[in-house]
């Protein structure tokens, strides 16, 4: 039997019966036709050995399933593709004529709009000579570019044969294995389970530089020494992170920085973080989501969400967790200021959904009839991090830590559900205490909507400052009180988060002319700048925002300045001019995005 009780209504795969175990890719690249080809060998294992299972289902999407074999025998399988389903795709039902077969391979290609690849073109990288490729599944995007089980719930070592194009490099979510670049083949394994989502595959030209010994920065070569200076702290991060959760038990953790049309901050694919340029501000201040990807690989990678209805347990614990190792490193105040920013997010997208709110606000959602994606927001993030908080500061830091390294001890490379983190957590930290679970308002924080009224706000002087600031600023154009040579990046935040809805012209051409901020190369800044800008049709700023648009593809910015552009009757004509001209720069899960708000 499996130790698999909850159902997981993103797969096809009949998980009671069968599960995939391992997976082995041999894969071709071709840039001219944007396709991978080649074949994926699944190794299964059986709920009942002695009684097997009479057929496997799998998951694809836009894929071409030319032939699946018995290795070793060859002996052709018969298959058949169900219909296409929008959200899931189609269901791959491959026949087992021997009912405890342990492997299958399957030939099969991509389709050039697959979901989770995107194909830049050399002109959309920085050296402009050679094309690149990268990968994103979460969260069921796998299943575009190879046949599996694309369930949190199933985990699967994996190793892969990559076969490239001369000038080249492909790097995976693994270790490395004995390479042939003169051939263009290029070996990958990886011997720890996880699931497929954090299979990733990045390839272009692509260099590495060390940070220490198992710490470095993988980029393209003109951007190499600013992401190794600007990432200077991973070691630092993994010792913070290891005193605070025990044991990293992925052996190395490396990044690539990749091209700017990488649609997330950060993507925590194992030993090998995906991150966007943005955070390249060169002055370091941007670090904490590689922090973020790094407590991954305790929280998702190591104890994953079963589901993505359970999402936040992978999120709200990594923001926690994020926030543990921004303090370990650069204080208190800072990771504080990070929560009262996070904070005002929630709020801010809470308010924003609308209607929705009352389904996508909780931490544990129903995702009946959507894509995971739908239910995106700070909501998993913030909230399930506040949440931590809560119960952190009534049982205190000493068995609030405790608690967390049992739970991820007691659950390495396995997979959580809400309710069995809830029954652990009665358990181990309550002890059976109902009074404080009530009095915590446990049941309210998971399966309501909205933000409990015990979440715990943090006091910052400089927050007190930065919102005086923006008081005075607003109300008499007073600079003053901007402190420009003192102000660290949070602070400038909570400045423009802080102005007022409308900010005349006169006053906000005084305040760029003063802080600069339509030329700052942090792109929070800049985001934030953008925001106030549109929504007061501020004009003078708005190069500077189409700037940002067209030269990077962070969802993160392009969905609420896209949406604000679009929301001003004033500005809605330049969001669809922009949004013409930069879209086929961006990656599907961004398009998909800003289709539904740009309609052009
Ligand atoms: C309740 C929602 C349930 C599941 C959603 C799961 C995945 C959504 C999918 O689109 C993938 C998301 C990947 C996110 C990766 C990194 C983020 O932490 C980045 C956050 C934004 C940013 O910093 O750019
Ligand atoms: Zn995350």
């Amino acid at each position: 039997m499996f130790a698999y009780s909850f159902k997981d209504i993103h797969t096809y795969g009949n998980v009671e019966q069968v599960q995939t175990s391992h997976v082995s890719l041999d894969l071709s690249l071709d840039f001219d036709k944007k396709v991978i080809s080649g074949s994926c060998e699944l190794t299964l294992k059986y709920a009942d050995p002695k009684k097997g299972a009479a057929h496997i289902d799998l998951d694809t999407r836009m894929l071409t399933v030319t032939k699946v074999v018995e290795p070793g025998t060859g002996r052709t399988l018969k298959f058949d593709l169900g219909e296409n389903e929008s959200l899931l795709g189609r269901r791959l039902r491959v026949k087992l004529p021997n009912p405890n077969i342990t492997k299958i391979e399957i030939h099969y290609h991509t389709d050039p709009a697959a979901g989770a690849l995107q194909w830049l073109e050399p002109r959309m990288t920085t050296s402009k000579k050679h094309p690149f490729l990268l990968t994103q599944g979460q969260a069921i995007l796998s299943r575009t570019w190879f046949p599996c089980m694309d369930s949190p719930g199933v985990r699967v070592t994996y190793d892969a044969v990559i076969r490239v194009p001369k000038g080249i490099t492909p790097i995976m979510s693994a270790a490395h294995g004995k390479h042939e670049p003169e051939k263009g083949i290029y070996r990958f394994e990886l011997k720890r389970a996880i699931p497929p989502y954090l299979i990733a595959l990045a390839a272009g030209e692509i260099e590495f530089k060390a940070i220490s010994d198992r710490c470095g920065v993988y980029a393209e070569p003109a951007v190499l020494e600013k992401a190794a200076w600007e990432f200077a702290d991973m070691e630092k991060m993994m010792k913070a992170a290891e005193g605070l959760y025990g044991e990293y038990r992925w052996e190395r953790w490396d990044t690539i920085v990749l091209p700017p049309s990488f649609p997330f901050g950060g993507m925590e694919n194992p030993m090998l973080t995906f991150a966007t340029p943005t955070l390249l501000a060169g002055d370091r201040s941007l670090v904490n989501v590689m922090a973020h990807e790094l407590a991954h690989s305790w929280s998702g990678n190591l104890v994953t969400n079963a589901t993505w209805s359970d999402f936040w347990l992978n999120e709200g614990f990594t923001v926690y967790f994020e926030r543990r190792i921004v303090e370990e490193l650069y204080g208190k105040e800072t990771a504080q200021m990070h929560t009262l920013l996070g904070q005002r997010e929630l709020h801010h997208e809470i308010a924003e959904m609308g209607a929705k709110n009352k389904e996508f606000a909780k931490l544990f959602q129903d995702l009946s009839g959507h894509d995971p994606d739908d239910a995106f927001s700070s909501v998993p993030y913030e909230k399930g991090a506040n949440f931590l908080f809560v119960l952190e500061k009534y049982f205190g830091r000493r068995a609030f830590d405790a608690f967390l390294i049992k739970y991820f001890d007691t659950h390495a490379f396995q997979s959580m559900t809400t309710a069995k983190f809830l029954a652990f957590m009665k358990k181990e930290l309550f002890q059976g205490n109902e009074t404080a679970w009530k009095e915590l308002k446990v049941d309210e924080w998971v399966y309501q909507a909205g933000v409990p009224d015990n979440m715990v706000i943090p006091k910052s002087e400089k927050f007190d400052k930065t919102r005086a600031a923006a008081k005075a600023f607003s109300e008499t154009g007073n600079l003053d009180f901007i402190d420009k040579k003192g102000w660290v990046t949070e602070e400038w935040l909570d400045f423009l988060n802080s102005l007022p809805e409308k900010v005349d012209h006169a006053k906000l051409k005084k305040l760029d002319e003063h802080c600069n901020f339509s030329n700052t190369g942090n792109s929070e800044v800049l985001f934030a700048w953008g925001m106030v800008a549109i929504r007061n049709t501020y004009k003078p700023a708005l190069p500077a925002v189409e700037h940002f648009l067209m030269r990077q593809g962070r969802r993160k910015f392009l969905k609420p300045l896209y949406q604000a552009l679009w929301d001003n009757p004033k500005t809605r004509d330049l969001s669809k001019e922009i949004y013409a001209k930069a879209r086929s720069g961006y990656h599907p899960i961004a398009t998909a995005t800003i289709d539904d708000i740009v309609k052009i």
